[in-house]
């Protein structure tokens, strides 16, 4: 196994955090088969460290540890659970600057934006500490003579968790946090590109108190672990946050064992500007909403339809503000746009400009020859965009903004639900009527109106159609790994009220 890379042993105040190994039944686990992967900083294409790739044994060993410990995990109070969770969230708090730097490095996001991430990881993990302690059961009214009747909230099990690289540790926590505080024991598959942040998270998980095979880390080849973990009858819940496309994959392994699936997938936000909107405030939210994360969000403006009468207005706003955008190492200052995650990234950009600008779309700013580095994508904004360009069609997960004229409400609800996802849509207007109609005609699990910010650790999310099933955060996201149990006590006697 390599050492650390001089980048990140000059950088991080606590090496320990850095680590290049699994993680099973409290254990740092080298792969058995002798198989390991770089794992690159997409800003210089050095390779940062290596992950092993586990065999199929191993990952099975994992289900293993955290099958013998899940009693152990359940058995203890709610309250027991939060003040463990509880000492991870200070732990994530007290290391949030070494966690940014790994961040920074495996994912390439600037820096201000990694301690964003782990401040908005950090709270999940807090919230989810105390919703553990509020899986009340209910009581229901007997119909039946003589019996109590009621249910029980209780763990559904063994949990695996596919995360994304765009937000290495936030879509962990999002998910790790409720399963462990409803008493579950995880398995976190993150995805090979960022897995650092996950085994620092695993690092000071341990350093909580978490007990060994509660928290497990494994690494390999994705689809190879993820069949694994799919089809281990043991493992009782799965959830996912990336593409549809390994979604899909994801339902259909999954079938013969009838898992509880939670599924975060892809978005494909529209924008909407109303025409009473100011253009500059609009552009400028507009701008904020696309280019976060160098557009590699599942939120991202991946559409932006603006009222007729203030489109050309608009145009010259967002084309100015863009143009501010600075691009470069997220480790250096001032930087709001990182490199892409890497270069198969950038090719995927460049071939929807390509393809948009071929079929009619207008290229209004976008000149790669400026672009820093090889991962590096220069914001782009096309004007004209058309439904059959794969810039509307497909989520486009770069700095490609697209820009399409409207003229009514009517119109723009039909264009807005023309797509199979249905993740966030957001609406710019002050016309209350407006406001009212789009909301309940847009076909999206989260609508965000007048606020480019819209998630938190209160906040249930998730998306309808293609986008995903389930919610996570919120009152509601820790029953994702919580199962009701029914219960009918029957000849209790003569108890009134019963
Ligand atoms: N809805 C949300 O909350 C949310 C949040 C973040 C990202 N996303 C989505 O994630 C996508 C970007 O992330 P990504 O590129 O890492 O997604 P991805 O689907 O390629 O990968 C996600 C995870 O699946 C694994 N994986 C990849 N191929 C696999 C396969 N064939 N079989 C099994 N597992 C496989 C990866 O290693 C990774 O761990 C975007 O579509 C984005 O919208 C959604
Ligand atoms: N930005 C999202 C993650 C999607 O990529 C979030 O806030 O959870």
């Amino acid at each position: 196994m390599t050492t650390l890379s001089t980048t990140l042993a000059k950088r991080l105040e606590d090496p320990r955090l850095f680590r290049q190994y699994a993680y099973v039944n409290g254990k740092w686990t080298h792969g058995e088969g002798g198989r390991e992967e770089a794992v690159y900083d997409p800003a210089t294409n050095e390779a940062i460290g290596h992950i092993p790739l586990l065999e199929a044994n191993q990952i099975t060993a994992a289900v293993d540890a955290a099958e013998d410990a899940f009693g152990q995990w359940r058995a203890l109070r709610a309250d027991e659970r939060c003040e463990r969770l509880l000492a991870w969230y200070d732990l994530i708090q007290a290391n949030r600057e070494d966690l940014a730097t790994i961040m920074t490095l495996e994912q390439g996001k600037p820096l201000p934006d990694s301690r964003g991430e782990v401040q908005y990881g950090a709270s999940f993990v807090r919230w989810f500490a105390e919703e553990g302690k509020r899986t009340y059961g209910d009581t229901i009214p007997s119909p039946i003579p003589n019996a109590s009747l009621g249910t029980l909230k209780e763990p559904v099990g063994i949990s695996a968790m596919i995360t994304p690289w765009n937000f290495p540790l936030a879509m962990i926590t999002r998910k790790a946090a409720a399963a462990l505080a409803a008493g579950c024991p995880v398995i976190i598959k993150p995805a090979n590109e960022t897995p650092f942040s996950a085994l620092a998270l695993a690092e000071l998980a341990e350093r909580a108190g978490i007990p060994e095979g509660i928290f497990n880390v494994v690494l390999g080849d994705p689809p190879e672990v993820s069949k694994i973990l799919c089809s281990e009858p043991r493992i009782r819940a799965l959830s996912f946050t990336g593409s549809t496309r390994v979604g899909r994959i994801l339902i259909e392994q999954s079938a013969n064992t009838v898992k509880r699936l939670a599924l975060e997938l892809g978005g494909n936000a529209p924008f909407i500007v109303g025409p009473d909107m100011d253009p500059k405030e609009a552009a400028y939210a507009a701008v904020a909403a696309k280019f976060q994360t160098a557009g590699q969000d599942c939120l991202a403006a991946n559409r932006i339809l603006v009222h007729e009468s203030i489109h050309d207005e608009f145009v010259e706003q967002f084309a100015e503000r863009m143009s501010a955008l600075t691009v470069g190492n997220g480790l250096e200052s001032e930087i709001d746009l990182g490199p892409l995650i890497h270069r198969q990234a950038v090719d995927k950009a460049a071939s929807i400009v390509d393809d948009a600008v071929s079929k009619g779309a207008t290229m209004v700013a976008g000149d790669q020859s400026q672009a820093p580095g090889e991962n590096f994508f220069m914001p782009v904004l096309l004007t004209n965009v058309t439904a059959n360009m794969k810039v509307w069609r497909e989520e486009n997960f770069a700095p490609v903004a697209g820009i399409t004229k409207y003229s009514s409400d009517d119109e723009v609800i039909e264009m807005a639900n023309d797509t199979e996802y249905g993740l966030a849509a957001y609406i710019y207007t002050h016309d209350i009527r407006r406001i009212w109609k789009l909301m309940r005609a847009l076909e999206y699990g989260m609508v965000s109106v007048n606020s480019v910010k819209m998630t938190g650790p209160p906040v249930p999310f998730g998306g309808v159609k293609q986008s995903g099933l389930g919610r996570e955060g919120g009152a509601t996201g820790i029953d994702e790994y919580l199962e009701t149990k029914y219960y009918c006590l029957g000849a209790l006697g003569s108890v009134s009220g019963s």
